[in-house]
């Protein structure tokens, strides 16, 4: 079952994973679409308990309202380097990075910094939630490939993605207090690294993707659904075939927003080719063939590419003039 949200010309498919193993070929193509589109959907019934987001965000608000001197504990310069403070992504913006596949451990790391204690409970949360998202992203991989072309999930999904990792960011936006009057950019225009990205945004809303065409349109916050975009890598894989869209989050409301966005990567060292079955007859590659580290590096050797401003992504990594 596909239904559709409508906003101005964006129409999202939202992806209902009921039956993730039994989806129709009318809901493949939409999905596609969109893809190929906006590379942007909503996933919904993806299984995530909702009390897992609440004891997240209570968790992101325990630690960002810690002062600047132990949230640094962890930032650029420390041996951690998980904490992103302000003024690096934009004045109004701060993260805290967890990596998979042992998020309880990594989690651990973080915490016992900042608290100079044990807090279990939390890497538990964390954990389970990455466990939650690392089979979610495989499942949701499993279906853009079939809607690629018929058997490709069985042809690509175990030898192409068998080894990708995951990581997530918990993010808190604290907007100036006259943010009504101007509305200002909680985290700039960019791509994201991933092959794909899931993001749980709160309600105020905010994310934004920029269309084909260059306008900027509203991700709204959709009820017990979550954002799906495709990521640079999926982009570069799929010999531009999927679409790694620009999008950025703007605040329109003097509240503080919380987002938990997911990263599902290849491995370091994985080549990202894109197969022949998926090039297609005649079609010539767009992008030259590159480690996936290489990529990386590229991305966060530079400040603003890091958090990326356009002219940072995989086309002037490795796009080819054809
Ligand atoms: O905060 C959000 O809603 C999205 C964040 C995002 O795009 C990112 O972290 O790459
Ligand atoms: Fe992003």
């Amino acid at each position: 079952m596909m239904s559709e949200l409508e906003e101005d010309s964006l129409k999202l498919p939202v992806l209902d994973l009921t039956q993730p193993d039994n989806i129709e070929s009318s809901v493949l193509s939409s999905l596609l679409k969109a893809c190929q589109e906006w590379g942007f959907f909503y996933v919904t019934n993806h299984g995530i308990p909702i009390n897992l987001f609440t004891k997240i965000r209570e968790f992101s608000n325990h630690i960002f309202s810690l002062g600047s001197d132990t949230k640094l504990k962890l930032g650029p310069s420390s041996r951690l380097k998980t904490y992103t403070p302000h003024f690096i992504a934009s004045p109004y913006f701060e993260s805290l990075r967890v990596s998979g596949p042992d998020f309880f451990d990594s989690s651990k790391a973080s915490i016992d910094e900042l608290f100079g204690q044990h807090k279990p409970e939390f890497s538990e949360i964390l954990q389970e939630y990455g466990n939650h998202m690392m089979k979610l992203s495989k499942r949701i991989i499993e279906i853009i490939l079939k809607s690629l072309g018929t058997g490709y999930e069985k042809k690509f999904l175990d030898s192409e993605f068998g080894n990708c990792h995951g990581y997530m960011r918990i993010v808190n936006y604290t907007p100036p207090s006259n943010v009504k009057e101007n509305q200002v950019e909680g985290l700039g225009m960019h791509t994201d690294m991933s092959c794909i990205t899931i993001v749980f945004q709160d309600e105020l809303g905010g994310l934004q993707m920029r269309s084909k065409d260059g306008k900027w349109l509203n991700i709204h916050p959709c009820k017990n659904s979550l954002v799906v975009n495709i990521g640079d890598l999926m982009q570069a894989w799929s010999n531009g075939r999927l679409r790694s869209s620009e999008h950025r989050v703007v605040l329109t409301r003097s509240q503080n927003r919380f987002s938990l966005a997911f990263f599902w990567c290849f491995e370091d060292e994985k080549e990202v080719i894109a197969p022949n079955e998926i090039l297609g007859n005649g079609n010539p590659r767009i992008y030259q063939p590159f480690v996936c580290l290489k990529y990386i590096k590229f991305r966060e050797s530079n400040e603003v590419g890091n958090f990326e401003k356009i002219g940072y992504t995989v086309k002037d990594f490795a796009g080819l003039n054809v």
